[in-house]
């Protein structure tokens, strides 16, 4: 097997770790303070203080109340391979001012990630404000290079991952969707995150093909309108003739078309001299391509006059020769309307030819979907009966089984960045805190453990924090829970399970946990997010999820607070 085959039959990029799948991704793509800190530090004698930094958001996206945690692999490689190279250093030497001691580039130059640590959630967590996504403890110095570098690499993923993971929830979970984003995101890079991480947050397949070949993700697609404006009559088709699927026969595949096209303007009533041949002719010759495959996008000229009729006539054209064809996609207009009538016509078809399968054929939309336009097309009401012959009351929102989206999804539109933040919370074994005007921001301080406890329906009740040295909440036993900020916000939970949230996933050098592939980290997501309350996930208004501390992480935070704060003095 080729290198080549084998990346794309296996899913995983885990396999590949020596190689983040970013090449752009080293110890220079970091902001300039971060160098500039580390010769302060180096110029202090720090260069060897333990210190423990988190790296965490105060606020979930897209007005929710839950984010998928996703990079966590990306941000492992950035470790492995994190080194300055000689033209880093030699670039760095005219970046830095001219008085800069030379000694420091020696130093930098000796820098990797062999002492430092990284415990996190595991990628494909569900995960909520305040929590530690990443503890990384080592040397000053170091662990403060990565700031840069380790958010973006978690901001962005995880934002698009929750991204795809609300449109999956909009869409319910049998609907398919597809990620058509490239051409709309961020450059070259934002384009290969998106895919990735939409595809861990929960859609089944993507347009882009590197995505594809580097992640194993699914790739698929329909046409464009170019490729039926470029046909303009039958005469365009330079072949006539399909064989049949059994290989038993060939036929002139444009006239069984055309007597098709007859027979049905009578079956799903239209007019055939109002069809447009141009768009038939565009549909033969990508039936003829893929016989096995034909989705056509119907919506160039008129939907229900020319794109449909022309559909269908192909449709059953390739019926007789033994292929069955898989849908049509709508890429303007009113989408829950038109796709009842084509819905409508497909069941009609289905019914005079007794071909049930016609009936289910799929109904991709397109066009500059987002989340709210899924719920409204949920919420519509449109009786079947109105728009068509058919004689069962039919009434739902739409019959669309598959969205290509691209724009919106990728773009994060609603909400284009997530904040997460790297804090210091230890530094030579002491405890640090920071300090704000507003509440909210004022960091938790010290070394932390998090668990996840959970009720006996086995959904998420709370995140609690603790300091290092406690007891793990026992399961059936009580424990109190306390807003890490507000004294009077407290409860007592009786878990009927405990998780530890965080994992090591990088010690001494060395890959500490097996690393899932991306197909494993979208299932992950799935159960991860089964387990959070429907209330908390809810589009409208959701309910907090309760971030809480121990009583004794609560007493150690307020003490160091009020140490921490210089006291005003009033005249
Ligand atoms: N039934 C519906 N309910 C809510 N939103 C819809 C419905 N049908 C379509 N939309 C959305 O309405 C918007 C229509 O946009 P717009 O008017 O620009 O497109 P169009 O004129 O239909 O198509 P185009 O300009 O691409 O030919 C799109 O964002 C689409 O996703
Ligand atoms: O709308 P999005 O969610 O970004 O999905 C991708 C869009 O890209 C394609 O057309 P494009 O927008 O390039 O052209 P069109 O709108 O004129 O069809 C496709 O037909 C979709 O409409
Ligand atoms: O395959 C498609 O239909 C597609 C791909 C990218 C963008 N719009 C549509
Ligand atoms: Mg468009």
């Amino acid at each position: 097997m080729s290198d080549e085959t084998a990346m794309m039959t296996e899913p995983a990029v885990s396999q590949n770790i020596s190689n983040g799948s970013n090449g752009v991704v080293q110890a220079l793509l970091t902001d300039l303070y971060q160098i500039t800190m580390a010769y302060a530090y180096w110029k202090s004698g720090k260069m060897n203080d333990p210190s423990v930094f988190d790296l965490f958001f105060r606020k979930n996206p897209f007005h929710g109340e839950f984010t998928i945690f996703a990079g966590l692999e990306e941000c492992i490689k950035l470790l492995k391979g994190f080194h300055f190279s000689k033209s880093d250093i030699e670039y760095l030497r005219t970046a830095m001012p001219p008085g800069t001691d030379p000694g420091f580039f020696d130093y930098l130059a000796s820098l990797s990630a062999q002492d430092v640590t990284l415990e996190a959630v595991p990628e494909g967590e569900v995960v909520f404000p305040k929590v530690p996504l990443i503890t990384i403890t080592g040397p000053l110095p170091v662990v403060q290079l990565l700031e840069t570098p380790l958010l973006n690499l978690v901001n962005y993923a995880s934002l698009v991952a929750t991204n795809a993971a609300r449109f999956r929830m909009a869409a319910g979970p049998e609907t398919v969707l597809l990620e058509f984003g490239l051409r709309r995101a961020q450059g070259p890079d934002g384009g290969l995150s998106a895919s990735r991480y939409c595809y861990l947050g929960g859609f089944d397949g993507t347009s882009n093909v590197l995505a594809g070949k580097m992640f194993g993700i699914p790739v698929r697609g329909t046409h464009a309108h170019a490729f039926v404006t470029s046909f303009i009559t039958l005469n365009d088709l330079q072949t006539r003739n399909l064989k049949s699927k059994d290989g038993s026969k060939e036929i002139d595949f444009v006239s069984l078309c055309l007597t098709y096209k007859k027979e049905l303007s009578s079956v799903i009533d239209f007019l055939p001299d109002q069809t447009i041949e141009g768009e038939l002719a565009a549909f033969i010759s990508y039936a003829c391509a893929f016989p096995d495959g034909f989705l056509a996008l119907i919506d160039t000229y008129d939907v229900i006059r020319s794109g449909l009729p022309n559909f269908c006539t192909v449709a059953m054209a390739l019926n007789d020769l033994g292929y069955k064809a898989l849908g049509i996609r709508l890429d303007s207009g009113d989408l829950s309307y038109q796709s009842n009538v084509v819905r409508a016509k497909f069941v009609q078809i289905a019914a005079h030819y007794s071909l049930p399968w016609f009936e289910r054929l799929t109904i991709v939309a397109s066009n500059d979907i987002n989340e709210d336009t899924i719920h409204s097309l949920n919420q519509q009401a449109c009786n079947l009966c109105e728009v068509t012959s058919h004689t069962q009351p039919i009434i739902q929102g739409h019959t669309i089984n598959c969205y290509g989206i691209g724009t919106h999804l990728v773009t994060c539109q609603k909400q284009p960045a997530l904040g997460c933040v790297f804090k210091l919370v230890e530094v030579n074994k002491k405890p640090r805190i920071k300090l704000s005007e507003d509440v909210e921001k004022v960091s938790i301080p010290g070394r932390k453990k998090v668990y996840r406890l959970f009720g006996a329906d086995g959904t998420a009740l709370v995140d609690l924090l603790q300091e290092e040295s406690e007891p793990a909440p026992e399961i059936g036993k009580r424990v109190l829970c306390r807003h890490p900020i507000q004294e009077s916000k407290r409860a007592y939970v009786i878990p009927a399970d405990v998780k530890l949230l965080h994992k090591v996933w990088w010690k001494d050098g060395q890959v500490g946990e097996n690393l899932p592939s991306l197909t494993e980290l979208r299932e992950k997501t799935k159960l991860s997010l089964s387990a959070v309350r429907q209330d908390h996930k809810r589009a409208l208004n959701p309910t907090p999820y309760k971030v809480s501390v121990s009583s004794s992480l609560y007493t150690f935070i307020h003490e160091l607070w009020l140490e921490s704060a210089p006291i005003g003095e009033l005249s």
